[in-house]
């Protein structure tokens, strides 16, 4: 199976049957293959944090299929489900959400203690994470003691921490100043690329777009392949 994400004909709406019924997905169709990172572009509410949140099982669709690594996890249980976006995906948000009471390498720890890894291990899985952004010296601060990119560094290490298939991202750079979103996001990609995942990236920053190997645009409910 070389196809990480298959999202089918998702068709979502809130509000169903009251004056302020939305139709966001209609029908959407999306297939990341191994390796590809794909952008995500969207005007604001026309869906994206809809289409991630089912794409990473947060939510479920009205009627359409989600499968990751070839698995159909749309109307798995909540355990199933749970555990899939534990061992399976990885998410980056705008803003970091560490654990403000512990350091770089626990907060890249914890997740991994939570799925079984051993203490040892996971020790040695963060530190390489954060060496490889540039984080080697800054390890054992706590993040109100590093930068926003640092913190965002951080971020995307924890995301790695247990070796997801898929990346889900909503604006991972998208509170940083311009010059330090440019690096910080050069640094998330170098990651993205040595480790030979695929990620749903959204942004509106089109620049970062461009560097990404497929966009795609979120319209009228459906995605169209942009430039
Ligand atoms: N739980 C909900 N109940 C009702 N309406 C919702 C709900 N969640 C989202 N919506 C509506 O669905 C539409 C899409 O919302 P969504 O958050 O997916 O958009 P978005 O593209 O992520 O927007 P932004 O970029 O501004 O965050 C919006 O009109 C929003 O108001």
């Amino acid at each position: 199976m070389n196809d990480v994400l298959i999202c089918e004909q998702l068709e979502k709406c809130y509000n169903r049957g009251k004056p302020n019924e939305i139709t966001v997905l209609k029908g959407l169709d999306l297939t990341i293959p191994k390796g590809q990172v794909v952008a995500l572009v969207a005007p604001s509410g026309a869906g994206k944090s809809t289409l991630l949140h089912i794409a990473g099982l947060l939510d479920t669709p009205d009627s359409g299929r989600v499968l990751i690594d070839g698995e159909d996890l749309t109307g798995a249980r909540d355990g199933k489900r749970t555990a899939a976006r534990r061992e399976k995906l990885g998410f980056v948000y705008q803003f970091h959400h560490l654990l403000p009471e512990f350091s770089a390498v626990e907060n890249i720890v914890l997740p991994q203690l939570a799925n079984g890894v051993s203490r040892k291990a996971a020790e040695e899985r963060a530190k390489d994470l954060l060496s490889r952004v540039g984080m080697a010296g800054r390890m054992d601060h706590r993040p109100s003691a590093l930068s926003g990119g640092e913190q965002q560094r951080v971020a995307f290490c924890r995301a790695l921490a247990n070796g997801p298939s898929l990346l889900l991202a909503d604006e991972p750079t998208g509170n940083l100043d311009p010059t330090t979103s440019d690096t910080v996001f050069d640094v998330l990609m170098g990651l993205v690329r040595e480790t030979g995942l695929s990620a749903l990236i959204a942004t509106h920053n089109m620049e970062l777009a461009a560097k990404m190997d497929r966009v795609l645009h979120l319209d009228n409910g459906a995605l169209e392949e942009g430039i």
